[in-house]
């Protein structure tokens, strides 16, 4: 009986073990298909431009080659992926199931902390009609536009400790930590977060992606949420704004795959903090060999989806160029893993925050459509800053 090359062991370790394990340095990622803690370098996968599916296929042939066991390109990619990514393939990767549902996390407390707005919201509100107008004249239909916060702490933040909270405090999201130090930084930067969106993910030629858009505030008061998950199911700007979204990522699939299946109406999701509008989308690739169709090729195919850019692409993203003043980083980029067989996950970098030392930024975007009000996605924009609040023990702060 001969065993196929690809299959993997079970996993031998606990989720819980591999959280605990995570140190700076390391990469994280936890999903509800199971989790992956990858440590050391083996080689780092640079790219020529914009394109990473294939320099990452080479490394992995290299990386199996030199006997590497389960070799898997891990990181991130910015929002401009010419201009930054961190991936690598590890020495060492553990993976375990999915993170376990366990007590709420006690926040953070007795830190203090300085907070100053990137931009200041005025300017974010300023630039929102700017965008409007953009789209009054038809040159866009939508655009993402970001802002962010930058935090600084009294003493050096613990990343393995916000990591934990993240996870703890929704098991079921796409939860990071990633080491995106640049030359010149002071001290080691990680890309941390918990995003609620799934850009693609693949297992053999299964594909599956789940392009949120359309949102609303999450407020814990049961009545409240009831309200306010009916209220968006109906309202026509954000399931305009959804549909955008949603189109372009069955475009873009459809590309790759003999069939799709794309639900004709969104569904409602809750994170902890957030609802929003969700289209789960599946397909069947029908070259799954390819580099391009390894998860990472697919992602990159997908990136940037109206979820964080807009449309038209192009005309979006020189919006966003000209109209947020502090360029995204790693943020509304992507981060996950790729592995030899070309099956991987890779979620969208939302819900995140650069650390580095004593310094946090986090940044959140909200999608402008025909009707978009300046006041409500600056209040959305907020909301969405308090995956990372909470978890730094700041929610109230802003
Ligand atoms: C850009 C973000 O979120 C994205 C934008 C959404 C929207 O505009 O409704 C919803 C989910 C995400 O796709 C963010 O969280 O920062």
């Amino acid at each position: 009986m001969s065993i196929p090359a690809l299959v993997r062991p079970r996993p031998v370790h606990r989720a819980s073990d591999l959280l605990a394990a995570y140190l700076p340095g390391s990469f994280y990622f936890s999903s509800p298909r199971g989790t992956l803690l990858a440590d050391g370098v083996h080689s780092r996968v640079r790219a020529a431009g914009a394109s990473h599916a294939r320099a990452a296929a080479e490394a992995l042939d290299a990386a199996a080659a030199a006997g590497v066991p389960d070799p898997v390109v891990a990181g991130a990619v910015g929002f401009r992926p010419e201009a930054e990514s961190g991936l690598v393939v590890p020495s060492v990767v553990r993976r375990a199931g999915a993170p376990a549902v366990v007590r709420a996390p006690e926040a953070e407390s007795g830190t203090s902390w300085t907070l100053t707005p990137r931009p200041e919201p005025a300017h974010y509100a300023d630039s929102v009609r700017r965008a409007l107008e953009l789209i009054g004249r038809g040159e866009l239909s939508k655009v993402v536009l970001a802002r962010s916060l930058e935090l600084a702490a009294e003493s050096p933040v613990w990343v393995p400790a916000l990591l934990a909270r993240l996870v703890r405090a929704d098991p079921a999201a796409y939860a990071f930590a990633a080491d995106v130090t640049a030359p010149g930084d002071p001290a080691p930067r990680t890309l941390v977060g918990a995003s609620p969106e799934l850009l693609v993910s693949r297992r053999g030629a299964t594909v599956l992606a789940n392009p949120l858009a359309g949102s609303a505030r999450r407020s814990g008061d049961e009545a409240q949420d009831r309200e306010t998950v009916a209220r968006l199911r109906d309202s026509a700007k954000d399931l305009g704004e959804h549909a955008h979204t949603a189109g372009q990522v069955a475009e873009v699939l459809g590309r790759f795959c003999t069939d799709l299946e794309v639900p004709a109406q969104p569904e409602v999701i809750g994170t902890p903090t957030m609802w929003h509008l969700s289209t789960r989308i599946t397909g069947r690739l029908a070259d799954p060999a390819a580099p391009a169709c390894s998860a990472l090729g697919l992602a990159e195919a997908l990136h940037p989806t109206p979820a964080v850019g807009g449309v038209p692409g192009p005309a979006a993203v020189g919006a966003i160029a000209d109209l947020e003043p502090e360029d995204r980083g790693y943020f509304a980029g992507m981060v996950g893993w790729t592995g030899l067989d070309g099956d991987g996950e890779w979620a969208v970098t939302i819900r995140s925050a650069e650390v580095c030392e004593r310094t946090v930024r986090l940044s959140a975007g909200a999608g402008i459509v025909a009707g978009s009000e300046p006041a409500a996605e600056l209040a959305e924009t907020g909301a969405k800053f308090r995956t990372l609040l909470r978890a730094l023990g700041l929610e109230g702060a802003v």
